[in-house]
Parts: C-alpha cells; sequence; structure tokens
C-alpha cells in the first residue's frame, strides 16, 4: 500500500465513534440484557472487544463477545486459491432471545457483511441482527445497511480505506490510500 492521501481518523476520534456507537447501541436495546457482539474478522473482532469494554463502563454488564470466520461463506469463493485459509468461529452463546449486533471495520459492496449474516444464520436463530461499523464507504451492491457507523467517508471505487488497530497493526488511525 501506497502512502495514505488522508487521515480519515486518529485514536482519539476512533475511542470517541466507538464510544457513540456503545451508547447508541444501549439507547436502541434498551440496555444490554439481551445483547450480544460478534466480530467479523479480521479487525471486527477487537472492535468487538473495544465495544464490550465500553458497555460494560456504561451499563455495568459483561455482554458476550464472539467471532466469525465467513470466508467458507464469500460469494467469489471459487475465485479464491483452492485451499482458502479457514479461521474458527466462535458463538459461544445462545442465539434464541439474543440481539447480535455483528461488527466490522468497514463497510463497502456489503458482501462481507451478507456472508457474515449467512454464516451467523447457519449457526442459530437469533432474536435480530444488527450491524456496526466504524467506516461506512458507500458503494454498495446489496440491500444491506449500517445500524451503527462511527464514521461516513464518501469515497471513489479507485480508493481504499484501511483501519489500523493496535491489537493487530501496532497503532490506532483510519487512512484512505490510492489504489495503485
Ligand atoms: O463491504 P465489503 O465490500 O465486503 O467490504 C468490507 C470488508 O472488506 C474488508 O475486508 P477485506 O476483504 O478487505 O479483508 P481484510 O479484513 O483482510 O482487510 C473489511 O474488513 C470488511 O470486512
Ligand atoms: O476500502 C475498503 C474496501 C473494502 N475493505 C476495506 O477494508 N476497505
Amino acid at each position: 500500500m501506497n502512502e495514505p492521501k488522508a487521515l480519515l481518523m486518529d485514536a482519539t476520534q476512533m475511542n470517541r465513534a466507538l464510544s457513540r456507537i456503545a451508547h447508541e447501541i444501549i439507547e436502541r436495546n434498551k440496555g444490554t440484557e439481551h445483547v450480544a457482539l460478534v466480530g467479523i474478522r479480521r479487525r471486527g473482532i477487537p472492535l468487538a472487544q473495544r465495544l464490550a469494554a465500553r458497555l460494560k463502563e456504561f451499563e455495568g454488564r459483561d455482554v458476550p463477545v464472539g467471532s466469525l470466520d465467513i470466508t467458507l461463506y464469500r460469494d467469489d469463493l471459487t475465485e479464491l486459491a483452492a485451499l482458502p485459509v479457514v479461521h474458527k468461529s466462535e458463538v459461544n452463546f445462545k442465539l434464541p432471545g439474543t440481539v447480535v449486533v455483528l461488527v466490522d471495520d468497514v463497510l463497502y459492496t456489503g458482501r462481507t457483511a451478507r456472508a457474515a449474516l449467512d454464516a451467523l444464520l447457519d449457526i442459530g436463530r437469533p432474536a435480530a441482527i444488527q450491524l456496526a461499523v466504524l467506516v461506512d464507504r458507500g458503494h454498495r451492491e446489496l440491500p444491506i445497511r449500517a445500524d451503527y457507523v462511527g464514521k461516513n467517508v464518501p469515497t471513489s471505487r479507485r480508493e481504499r480505506v484501511e483501519v489500523h488497530m493496535t491489537e493487530v497493526d501496532g497503532e490506532d488511525f483510519v487512512a484512505l490510500y490510492d489504489i495503485e
């Protein structure tokens, strides 16, 4: 990846956005009693963990956190390597009666979110599924929208949004790049 053309969020802005989303989750679901978070690999997982920490801070209760690997549910699976690397999905809580908030870093075409819906619904039947993303960059190719958005960023298809997180990348920031 070349040099970023714009810094979209610094660490403070990411923190503020996550706090706001946590408050919105509480407001929308009237608390967190029936809420669970499920992060989509890869950076959705640390984002879900950070949101869970804020929900605990604001509401005083632990919410379950799971993870999904959507590799086998991708609609371009046949175009991937013959043996795609598949990681574990972990959803170690009951889905019926639970509102699952799927968490991802970037929402673009919506194809990852669609795959995550299928992956989750193969595991069980939650009461409802909501979607939280740190960045919505537009260009949807499917009828998918996020319930919680950290930042809406108008982009061109010739650009790429990269979310960097301390847990994965050693640093927190979101930047915009030209695709070479
Ligand atoms: O709405 P979409 O068009 O599906 O794009 C969004 C997805 O793209 C990114 O993952 P990517 O496949 O680039 O892999 P990465 O997690 O390794 O960055 C990002 O993490 C989202 O999961
Ligand atoms: O810009 C984009 C598009 C898809 N996935 C990303 O992480 N960034």
